[in-house]
């Protein structure tokens, strides 16, 4: 079966506000897909609705072909974290955990597991009220992991992570969707996501503005560029002219980078011209400007 999610014309109408428009997007399995978007973007809304949690004004989204209220046994199949999980303060990590198993039907012994999965196991039995925000993050995951889902859904997971936290947690998720399964994650920390996602979802006033691979989203916006160095940087100049929008800028460094092309096409118009190569790479794009480009005007308070 598959585990992808469609969202298919979803539009949330809170009285004035459109909050979700008419968006429709796919996320697929075995890929970590990065939800993006402006403050009051509709983020939010569309993982409500895709969890059951709000009723949609019109369409519909699906997990696996099937709407989330609809699936027989949604802890097994759906992980989810919307906001920094709470638990009751008196009551410890490793019980908290507990009793969600046993409201789902699991052993007690899945509480350690997702406990050491997260790195909790040495605050399992702290209790809540003493948890940093990083560490009420972690415990929300460990609870999304519980039934061993198949999909995971995380609303900005990363906030409150230290640097390492961060890092883990991409660790955690990348292995998560090389393990086939699908990873939805939200966020507005756009260098997290360029390190993170291999796909993204670009919304912005309640509308999708851009959907894609990464590289893709990057590259349809130029924001690509290749380095090379050469000792003959005149001549590769000249000989990258010919090409069209192909712009050329000279470094400190004493490199050339180079936009509009790809990296073949430079090589080709150097070897054609002679020209010598001391170094040629593919330069990633910078996700944060692309987006800024592709949100102008579209951020804000509705
Ligand atoms: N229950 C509600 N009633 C009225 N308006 C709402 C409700 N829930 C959300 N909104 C509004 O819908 C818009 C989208 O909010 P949402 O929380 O989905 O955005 P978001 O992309 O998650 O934003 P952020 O990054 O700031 O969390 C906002 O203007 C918000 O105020």
């Amino acid at each position: 079966m598959s585990d992808d999610i469609v969202v298919d014309h979803l539009t949330k109408q809170y009285k004035k506000l459109r909050a979700v428009d008419d968006l429709s997007f796919s996320v697929r399995s075995s890929r970590v897909t990065g939800f993006l978007g402006p403050n009051g973007a509709g983020k939010t809304t569309t993982l409500r609705m895709l969890l059951g949690l709000v009723t949609p004004t019109a369409g519909n989204a699906t997990i696996g072909g099937q709407k989330y209220t609809e699936l027989p046994d949604p802890i097994r199949h759906v992980g989810a974290v919307l906001e920094a999980s709470s638990a009751h303060r008196g009551r410890t990590g490793r019980n908290h955990l507990r009793m969600i198993c046993r409201a789902a039907g699991l052993p007690d012994s899945r509480a350690d597991e997702v406990l050491a999965l997260v790195g909790l196991t040495p605050a399992a039995n702290r209790k809540f009220k003493g948890f940093s925000l990083g560490m009420k993050q972690r415990l929300g995951i460990a609870a999304a992991m519980l039934g061993d889902p198949r999909v995971l859904i995380l609303d900005e997971p990363a906030n409150g992570l230290d640097p390492e936290g961060i890092h883990w947690m991409r660790d955690l998720l990348k292995a998560f969707a090389a393990e086939g399964r699908t990873v939805l994650v939200s966020s507005h920390l756009l260098g997290e996501m360029q390190l993170l996602a291999d796909d993204v979802v670009i919304v912005a006033a309640g509308k999708l503005i851009r959907q894609g691979p990464v590289d893709e989203v990057l590259g349809s916006m130029g924001a690509a560029q290749v380095k090379v160095r050469t000792p003959q940087p005149a001549e590769l100049t000249t000989a990258l002219a010919s090409l069209d929008g192909v712009t050329v800028a000279p470094q400190a460094d004493g490199s050339l980078l180079i936009s509009g092309t790809g990296a073949a096409a430079v090589g080709h118009a150097a070897f054609t011209a002679s020209v010598e190569l001391h170094e040629l790479a593919s330069e990633r794009g910078d996700l944060e400007q692309v987006f800024l480009q592709l949100t102008a005007g579209m951020a804000g308070i509705r």
